[in-house]
């Protein structure tokens, strides 16, 4: 089904066209167990009634020590590509995927930020209006997983719950039997701690890759569209009882508790 609110372009592939709610990795550290989109999400779209939603562009970052992977997780999704020699990210690069979620048009802007500290600073620039932050780690160097000074810098440049958190272990061709569920179980339990949904995959072989992606652009598009429904009610003055007006950001809805994740750096 194609959506009539299609920006001009080539049509988004068929890859990127998801029409059932993508499934979490493990249920164990997952954001979301429904299975399904939200009742009011799956009304608005079948209206075609989700505002300015498919008009923007939704910003995830990737973040995480140096030769974990970043660039590779990346390069698999957008490109369908994957290079064996290590090329380290200078800064920061993005790339922009578009999808069609339920019929409605949906794009991710992907930043790659670079790992190595001497970059930090400019990689931090970008950090800024995040609705997601994937956090990278090679499940071969568990070292890395406890590496989460890269989330926290993320998260104080950004207002405080507004941003879907993931957890990915990467190189899991590397790794098999004992070992992966060793280096996974680990990983779920900081998830846990963070708040974030766990994933492990492959660039090398791609496994997972589209799953996850997919699974990204499903809650950020569904925060998206809930947020602007929320605004829309916020916004519209609302008579009743106690001649309450209501107006943006009086809401309790968007008042939104404080995240209350800090760990140590290492
Ligand atoms: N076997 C295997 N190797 C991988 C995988 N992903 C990345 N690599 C390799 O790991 C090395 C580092 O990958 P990059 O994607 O460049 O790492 P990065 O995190 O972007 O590194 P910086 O840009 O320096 O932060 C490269 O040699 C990749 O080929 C994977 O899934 N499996
Ligand atoms: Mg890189």
């Amino acid at each position: 089904m194609r959506s009539s609110l299609t920006p001009l372009g080539p049509p988004v592939s068929r890859d990127r066209i998801i029409d059932t709610f993508p499934k979490w990795y493990t249920p164990d550290a997952s954001l979301q167990l429904k299975e399904h989109f939200h009742e009011r999400v799956n009304a608005a779209c079948q209206r075609r009634n989700t505002g300015t939603v498919g008009l923007k562009l939704s910003k995830v970052v990737v973040v995480g020590d140096l030769y974990v992977g970043k660039t590779s997780l990346i390069h698999r999704f957008c490109k369908n590509v994957f290079d064996r020699d290590y090329k380290a990210t200078i800064g920061v690069d993005f790339e922009i995927e578009r999808f069609e979620i339920t019929g409605i048009p949906y794009s991710l802007q992907i930043w790659d930020t670079a790992g190595q500290e001497k970059f930090k600073c400019i990689a931090s620039a970008y950090y800024r209006g995040a609705q997601v932050i994937i956090t990278a780690f090679d499940l071969t160097d568990v070292q890395t997983l406890g590496h989460t000074r890269w989330l926290e810098d993320a998260l104080r440049e950004n207002e405080v719950g507004s941003c879907s958190i993931f957890l990915v272990g990467t190189k899991k061709d590397l790794l098999s039997g004992a070992a992966c569920e060793q280096a996974e179980a680990e990983a779920v339990h900081l998830a846990n701690e963070m708040q974030a949904e766990y994933w492990s995959v492959s660039a090398k072989t791609g496994e997972n890759v589209k799953a996850f992606f997919s699974r990204v652009a499903a809650l950020a598009f569904e925060q998206s569209v809930l947020q602007e429904l929320e605004k829309r009610n916020s916004t519209r003055p609302q008579v009743g009882d106690g001649d309450l007006i209501r107006m943006e950001g009086n809401s309790p809805e968007t008042q939104e508790s404080k995240r209350p994740f800090s760990l140590g750096c290492c």
